[in-house]
């Protein structure tokens, strides 16, 4: 047990998909895994472990914001063991191209800040997904329908955004949609050596203006765990 995770000792699995909605983690355990079990619920923070095609796997809610992220990754990576952390995320497009429902490989990700940003000062440090399993999820994309897109995000500190103009900045500069972890969760892959990426479903438009609810936001991205799944058990027979 750690501060903000029940699990006892060995019930986390050592890949690890997060979702910033606990309630998404437990519609995808429910959903795509075999012997699900509830392994936390500390302040409501689901945790699944179950298997997919015969591999262990956990699914489990980061929250919303890089802070939140950064404690339970920080937990099962350093108590539980964590190696491979893909996040499953909703995101608002930021280019023309991207449409609602398709979805993003974070190849890296820009922020203003992160937790992590104390560490490295004046320092502009690049945070980036793992290279195996991003091959590995665009590989896995080629038997869907959805749109894919492949790219630099935009991790933001604040849902309600007041800088129009970083939008802006950021859309001139190819960044494909925005959300709120995939910064931190990169850094920390990075400092604890284990694999990351961040597979987002574009739930509303930043252009457009269109945006999917809330229930469907809960339970209507099976495509993204199913590559998220697939990338992280690529020789795993479907
Ligand atoms: O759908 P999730 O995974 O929570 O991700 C996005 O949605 C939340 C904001 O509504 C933020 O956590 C953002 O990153
Ligand atoms: O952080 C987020 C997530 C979804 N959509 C947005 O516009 N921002």
């Amino acid at each position: 047990m750690t501060v903000h995770i029940g699990a006892a000792p060995g019930d986390i699995a050592e890949t690890v998909l997060m979702p910033g909605d606990p309630y998404r983690a437990r519609w995808a355990a429910e959903t795509f895994l075999t012997d699900a079990k509830l392994v936390n619920e500390v302040r409501g923070m689901l945790g699944y472990t179950g298997f997919w095609n015969g591999n262990r796997v956990t699914i489990h809610g980061s929250g919303m914001g890089m802070p939140s992220l950064s404690i339970y990754a920080n937990e099962l990576i350093r108590d539980y063991g964590a190696k491979t952390l893909i996040r499953i995320g909703s995101c608002g497009g930021m280019q023309p191209q991207v449409k609602i429902r398709d979805v993003i490989l974070a190849m890296t990700a820009t922020s203003l800040s992160t937790p992590s940003s104390g560490i490295f000062k004046e320092m502009n440090f690049a945070p980036c997904a793992d290279w195996s399993l991003l091959k590995a999820a665009y590989d896995a994309t080629a038997d869907t329908k959805v749109g894919v897109h492949v790219g630099g995000i935009y991790s933001s500190d604040v849902f309600y955004d007041e800088r129009p103009d970083l939008n802006e900045q950021l859309t001139r500069h190819g960044v494909l949609g925005v959300e709120m972890e995939a910064a931190e969760l990169y850094n920390l892959a990075a400092r604890y050596s284990v694999r990351a990426l961040a597979i987002l479903t574009v739930s509303d438009h930043l252009q457009t203006h269109e945006a999917l609810p809330s229930d469907q936001r809960e339970k209507s991205f099976g495509d993204m765990v199913e590559i998220a799944l697939r990338a992280a058990f690529p020789n795993s027979a479907k």
